[in-house]
């Protein structure tokens, strides 16, 4: 089954308001002439700017993380109808900085998913393994853990909503990009995971992304795998010039 790509920036802390004005036009002019998704995530403080520059644009907005509840004492938080309040329509859940440096657990990461989801906002539900647990040989455990945590109570119409992407951790930011092979690997088994939790049809509609050192050099042998739906890319995504060849890809 063919799946529409996703290309996906997430552009960590980032970027001031009038820079990130900038690149958002020009990935929304590169968008513009692809008919494949693309969304930007920018850091909050300049999503509002971003989304008034991107007013009748095909450009998916995104946010790097979501709040659970509505509204209420969380400081440092935002709530879900804050985003949606400024037009944004996707939002990055569990990514492994958020796990391992803010300490993220599944149980807080499948709120903040449920919540995103009960706002029509698309979760993009981030999992991977460490280096010390890829050695330690146990990839697809922790990938399963994090799936089932990620989508507990989430129904089958919910889940059919959310987007995954592979990120293993080893491969984030360091120039190491995990093989073809270990990234299909690790997407046929997450959609095989997805057959067995939910249903198969559901498992083949999915669409999941590979993050992890995600370059113009590498992402057409990345799209060229079964499993992988298109990519969620951090360094990369701040130049134009690298971000338009990702999204034209061939
Ligand atoms: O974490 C990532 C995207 O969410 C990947 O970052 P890099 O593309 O910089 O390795």
């Amino acid at each position: 089954m063919k799946r529409r790509p996703l290309l996906a920036g997430n552009w960590k802390m980032h970027l001031n308001i009038a820079d990130a004005v900038e690149l958002a036009k020009n990935v929304a002019a590169a968008a513009e002439q692809s008919d494949r998704d693309v969304m930007i995530a920018p850091a909050f403080t300049a999503l509002s700017a971003v989304a008034k520059a991107l007013k009748g644009s095909r450009l998916f907005l995104g946010a790097q993380n979501v709040a659970w509840e509505a509204q209420g004492a969380f400081t440092g938080e935002i709530a879900p109808p804050m985003l949606t309040d400024i037009g944004v329509r996707m939002v990055i859940i569990g990514h492994s900085e958020r796990r391992h440096i803010f300490l993220e657990d599944d149980a807080m990461i499948n709120r903040r998913l449920r919540a995103a989801l009960n706002y029509d906002l698309t979760p993009v539900l981030c999992l991977g393994e460490t280096l010390a647990e890829r050695e330690a040989g146990s990839t697809f455990q922790v990938l399963e853990m994090q799936l089932r945590g990620g989508l507990q109570e989430v129904s089958a119409a919910q889940a059919a909503q959310v987007v995954l992407a592979y990120e293993p951790v080893w491969a984030i930011g360091t120039g190491r990009t995990a093989s073809t092979d270990q990234a299909q690997e690790a997407h046929a088994f997450l959609r095989r995971l997805l057959a067995k939790i939910y249903n198969k049809n559901l498992a083949e509609t999915v669409r999941v992304l590979y993050g992890g050192s995600v370059k113009p050099d590498n992402i057409s042998a990345l799209m060229a795998q079964a499993d992988i739906d298109g990519a969620l890319v951090g360094g990369a995504a701040l130049k134009i010039d690298a971000f338009e060849r990702i999204i034209r890809f061939q």
